[in-house]
């Protein structure tokens, strides 16, 4: 296929709720949505998962426009690509900006899907029919209304709970939630908001049974924590710390986590997430889909990617209606007891509604 044009798009969507973290609240979803045409007509859709500010890597909305329009679009304007892989190769001497040049990519996977005639969970190499997904849920304004969210949500079936902590929305949040929910498949994530010194204070979450601690210490290290694996029962899952096939085998070589959450913008595309995902595979490390507050484009890429064999344990991949009052494609992601049906038309599956994005685009910009 030959790269004819690119459309970059602003666009704003406000969350039905704000989502609150260690790191502070997001109340609108505000990203850059990706169109590529081939010369043939055929047209990719790509989400750039950036937020505005940097508060959880450093890449930003305006890092990644910048990136797009001077380095990595005029890369492929023009440019024959037989394979995916091969943007992955063009853009391999670029440091760093994983999330600008996963949009892009996650366009050309889904042309590739198109030109194939192939659903885009079969070309990634998929095989499952539906996938089990959790919710990952923000902090709360006190204990008893973070209880009754996560029964809200276990209500509607969701198969597994995440739940934010930061120091003072910790050990007494986890063994008041454990006390109501006794069995319930739960979990905590920190986004890097301890470091070694709160080791004691980690040790006694082992209490609570929870299947992993999410990146609890620096956005960028592996040393410490395999340090505080030593330490714990829990198994410690790495999500920022992650940002490469390499970064994952020397995760693991130092024992720095027992699971690996793959989010595709942060590892630079789904030819790099695959490979993450077939590494963990072959060591035994169960891996799950890591979520970006995602509109629907790459929601439906993060289903597709979720139908690989070692996404064992349900991601954070909730249904559109979570977040949003209405998504940008038809029909909007649905979970039923727990569970997605993995698209198996061709392309991503969903078809992005040009209304609703025309409604909420704050800019753009076309490139040819
Ligand atoms: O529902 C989602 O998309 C995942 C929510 C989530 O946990 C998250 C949202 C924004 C930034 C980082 C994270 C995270 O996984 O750490
Ligand atoms: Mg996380």
């Amino acid at each position: 296929m030959r790269i004819h044009k690119v459309i970059v798009r602003h666009v704003k969507m406000p969350m039905k709720n704000p989502f609150t973290t260690s790191f502070g609240t997001l109340h609108d979803k505000s990203f850059l949505l990706l169109e590529v045409h081939t010369d043939e007509g055929i047209v990719g859709f790509g989400e750039c998962v950036a937020f505005e500010a940097p508060w959880y890597s450093e890449e930003t909305v305006k890092t990644c426009w910048h990136m797009l329009e001077d380095f990595l679009i005029p890369m492929i304007l023009q440019k024959n690509i037989h394979h995916p892989d091969d943007v992955s190769k063009m853009f391999a001497g670029i440091r760093k900006n994983k999330m600008a040049i996963a949009s892009i990519e996650g366009a050309i996977w889904d042309l590739y899907a198109q030109q194939s005639n192939q659903p885009l969970a079969k070309v990634l190499g998929g095989n499952k029919e539906k996938i089990d997904v959790g919710v990952s849920l923000g902090i709360q304004s006190t204990i008893e209304k973070q209880i009754e969210v996560v029964g809200k949500y276990i209500a509607e079936g969701y198969k597994r709970i995440k739940v934010k902590i930061k120091p003072g929305w910790d050990v007494e949040v986890i063994k008041k939630l454990r006390e109501a929910f006794p069995n319930v498949p739960m979990m905590a994530d920190a986004n890097s908001a301890y470091t070694l010194r709160d080791i004691d204070l980690l040790k006694q979450l082992d209490e609570y049974n929870l299947m992993m601690i999410e990146q609890p210490l620096a956005y960028d290290d592996i040393v410490d924590h395999a340090t505080l694996q030593k330490h714990l029962k829990t198994p410690i899952c790495l999500d920022e710390s992650i940002i490469s096939l390499e970064d994952a085998r020397k995760a693991i070589e130092l024992g720095s986590c027992g699971v690996i959450n793959i989010k595709i913008g942060r590892v630079g595309g789904l030819s790099e997430a695959i490979k993450i995902h077939d590494y963990c595979q072959s060591k035994g490390i169960p891996v799950w889909c890591g979520g970006m507050l995602e509109a629907g484009i790459g929601r439906a890429h993060n289903i597709a990617l979720t139908s690989l064999s070692n996404f064992v344990l349900p991601g954070d991949t909730a249904g559109s209606s979570h977040y949003f009052e209405e998504d940008i494609i038809n029909p909007e992601v649905v979970v039923k007891d727990g569970t997605i049906q993995v698209p198996q038309t061709v392309g991503i599956g969903y078809e992005p509604n040009r209304k609703i994005i025309e409604k909420y685009t704050v800019s753009s910009k076309v490139y040819n």
